[in-house]
């Protein structure tokens, strides 16, 4: 599945984090890259551990926290830190895919493991702002082109084959994470994010049937019986 979720971050949350952005110390991107995946990537990065990504990764996962079309579509179990990308002169990302498993080092001594079920592009630049930077998925469900305002973010399964393309002009800065859902399997995910709309819209519709109790029910019951937690 892949979901666009807007308004993640407020336009004065996005203006801060791009003036904290904009004169950081950005680093080459290979910093994350696998062995395959460095060979097409060109692109910059803020280093994980220095105190802007930290700062603005605690930002946006508290925004995560807050918005509950992420929770109903990811049903996140780990999150990897967010970190942060720019493009500029020409710079892009070939296709890839991402390695299957990050190892989180913020967390203490020991890395924590984080399987990449669903990878995020948060977008921090507004589409005018530069040419080119279409963040391409191929999936099963076909070649999807996003390029989303600031502020809004794309879901996409972490199997799925993308690229970035060239920016041609200005620059796209933009969050991007993964993350470990307690459900692998972006089947499962989808009908979970079905059935719960489906009850949202049918509690503002009929709020007092009584069949929304059992409904409601079934809806955990398939979460017990499905999630690894
Ligand atoms: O910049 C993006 O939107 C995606 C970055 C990406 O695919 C990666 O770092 O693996
Ligand atoms: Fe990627």
């Amino acid at each position: 599945m892949l979901l666009q979720i807007p308004d993640i971050l407020t336009p004065k949350q996005v203006a801060l984090c791009r003036s904290k952005l904009d004169g950081a110390d950005w680093a080459d991107g290979r910093i994350t890259a696998g062995y395959q995946s460095a060979k097409t990537k060109d692109n910059l990065q803020l280093p994980e551990n220095s105190p802007v990504a930290r700062e603005l990764g605690a930002l946006v996962l508290d925004a995560l926290a807050k918005n509950s079309t992420f929770f109903s579509a990811a049903l996140p179990r780990r999150i990897y830190p967010p970190l942060f990308n720019c493009y500029r002169g020409g710079q892009s990302f070939g296709f890839h895919v991402d390695n299957a498993v990050r190892y989180d080092r913020s967390a203490g001594p020991r890395p924590e493991p984080v399987r990449t079920d669903v990878s995020a592009t948060l977008f921090l630049s507004a589409p005018d702002d530069y040419d080119g930077g279409e963040l391409i998925i191929e999936d099963t469900f076909g070649t999807q082109r996003v390029k989303l305002p600031a502020g809004h973010m794309v879901l996409y399964p972490g199997t799925s084959l993308h690229q970035v393309t060239p920016v041609t002009r200005g620059a796209r800065i933009a969050s991007f994470f993964w993350l470990q859902s307690m459900l692998r399997d972006d089947g499962q995910r989808r009908t979970m994010f079905d059935l719960d709309l489906s009850i949202r819209q049918l509690t503002q519709a009929t709020p007092d049937h009584p069949a929304l109790v059992r409904l409601t029910g079934v809806y955990h019951n398939l979460l017990r019986r499905w999630a690894d937690t």
